[in-house]
């Protein structure tokens, strides 16, 4: 094939008007471009045959140029078109072939000829990935963004920056539900890991709603964190709790864990911490539309190294005092699970849990409980290493921080891949009594937080155009 002829093979006769490339403002007029279908007329009452047994969707206009539909009235009363696209129909044998199935269904006698009809179609018909297609200078392309509620938050490459006005005005346009259009920093790097946003296109609503299995979550999102693409996650290590679990979230953002943990697994303990005071707010607000009692999760607002010496090691204490002293001795036994899903930081509170229980009685502490942690972090690699190497590294993270004389990593998750060279893992600890009885470390300087590329690998795209 010629090379010509390859390029047209692959260029589509129904595309926006040439005239829209470059364009930086949302002009919808300039969308309008007249074609020709390509139609059969059928009678109205046989239209349910046709599209019931012929196998005409290979050819027909399909649902990409909405409202424009397969099947639209004629003029003449009693008639319908069958619309075709033009790509799909150009050969004279592929024509005769498509009358013939129709003539097999309605019967030789009916007259089926193929006719133009001239139509506008207008930036109404055209998808956003034909838009942005036509609009962007060739060889750049926008594919991706995310939408939590109302709120669509778009990242751009340098080179479509220029667009980004257009393109926001595109998606508020096009994208149901959609008022608010926004950019975020390509890197989070704030310690109480949102984004800092820039408005775009639409109204500057940030207070916005959604569902995640089945639970509300309400939320300033210009003021908290959230991040649809944890819901499997979130949904993976509250579904690992029982009606015996004790339950600590020491970084738990406006509750995905806790909340869903708390009505479907009914835990008998649940302690949720944050150290943004939004995050906290929005939690609590949480509780209320999930018509979860208050007193089912006692909600803490500081660092989380103090949510664990101070909150966590004193609950424990009291829950196996309580335990001791109660009558029901057959209770399936108890298992403390606590969560810290700051990936960017939270290996660092790993050391708070040495010797955490050393200023209690030896008396008080039952040594019945196993303890989980759900440390989650970022494995990342400066040059290209094999797959496995990251779980390798996600463990070492760990191993270097406990200090212990064996691994207490049982488990490692591959949460996702975040960009190129750095995976999100949910390294899981078993913490033994000797750890939490043994001598604290002396403490650390602070370690610097590390940012979060907000940027998604083409692999891992929320939302694809
Ligand atoms: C990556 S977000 C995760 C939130 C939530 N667990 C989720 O899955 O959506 C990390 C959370 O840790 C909180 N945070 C940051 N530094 C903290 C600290 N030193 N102690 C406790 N929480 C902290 C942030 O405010 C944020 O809500």
């Amino acid at each position: 094939m010629s090379i010509l002829k390859r390029l047209m093979s692959t260029m589509s006769l129904l595309q926006p008007p040439k005239a829209v490339r470059g364009m930086e403002k949302l002009e919808k007029d300039a969308f309008r471009v007249a074609v020709d279908l390509p139609v059969i007329e059928i009678e109205a009452r046989d239209t349910g045959i046709v599209t019931r047994r012929v196998r005409l969707e290979p050819y027909l206009i399909g649902h990409k140029l909405k409202p424009l539909k397969n099947t639209i009235d004629s003029e003449k009363e009693g008639k319908k078109y069958l619309v075709f696209h033009p790509d799909k129909v150009q050969e004279d044998e592929t024509k005769q072939k498509i009358v013939e199935m129709m003539k097999r269904e309605l019967g030789d006698e009916k007259t089926l000829k193929w006719e133009t009809l001239s139509k506008d179609l207008t930036f109404e018909n055209w998808d956003t990935k034909s838009i942005f297609k036509a609009v962007l200078p060739e060889g750049i392309e926008y594919s991706s963004y995310t939408q939590t509620g109302h709120i669509i938050h778009c990242n751009f490459a340098d080179e479509v920056l220029p667009f980004r006005h257009l393109i926001a005005e595109v998606l508020l346009n096009k994208v149901s539900n959609c008022k608010t259009v926004v950019q975020k920093g390509n890197i989070i790097t704030n310690v109480y890991r949102n984004l800092d946003l820039e408005l775009l296109a639409g109204e500057e609503n940030y207070v916005t709603e959604i569902k995640e299995t089945g639970l509300r979550f309400k939320m300033d999102f210009s003021k908290v964190y959230w991040n649809s693409r944890l819901s499997h996650e979130h949904e993976r290590v509250s579904g690992l709790f029982n009606n015996q679990s004790i339950v600590y979230d020491a970084c738990c953002g406006i509750g995905p864990f806790v909340l869903p943990a708390t009505l479907k697994k009914k835990p008998r303990r649940v302690m949720a911490n944050d150290l943004n005071p939004e995050s906290v707010k929005w939690l609590k607000v949480n509780v209320g539309l999930n018509k979860i009692k208050e007193d089912r999760i006692e909600i803490h607002n500081m660092d989380a190294k103090l949510f664990i010496k101070e909150k966590i090691a004193a609950d424990v204490i009291r829950l196996m005092k309580e335990e001791s002293t109660s009558e029901e001795s057959t209770k399936p036994e108890s298992q403390i699970h606590v969560v810290m899903n700051l990936p960017a930081y939270a290996v660092n509170f790993l050391p708070a849990f040495r010797g955490v229980l050393r200023g209690f009685e030896s008396e008080e502490i039952s040594r019945k409980w196993k303890w989980n942690v759900y440390c989650y972090l970022f494995a990342k690699s400066h040059v290209d290493v094999p797959d496995d190497w990251y779980e390798g590294e996600a463990r070492r993270m760990c191993d270097e921080k406990t200090k212990w004389e064996t691994s207490l990593v049982v488990k490692c998750h591959n949460v996702r891949t975040v960009s190129s060279r750095k995976e999100m893992f949910c390294a899981q600890l078993e913490l033994p009594y000797e750890f939490l009885l043994a001598e604290p470390l002396p403490e650390e300087p602070e370690a610097p937080l590390e940012s979060e590329e907000s940027v998604e690998p083409s692999c891992k795209k929320m939302k694809t155009i």
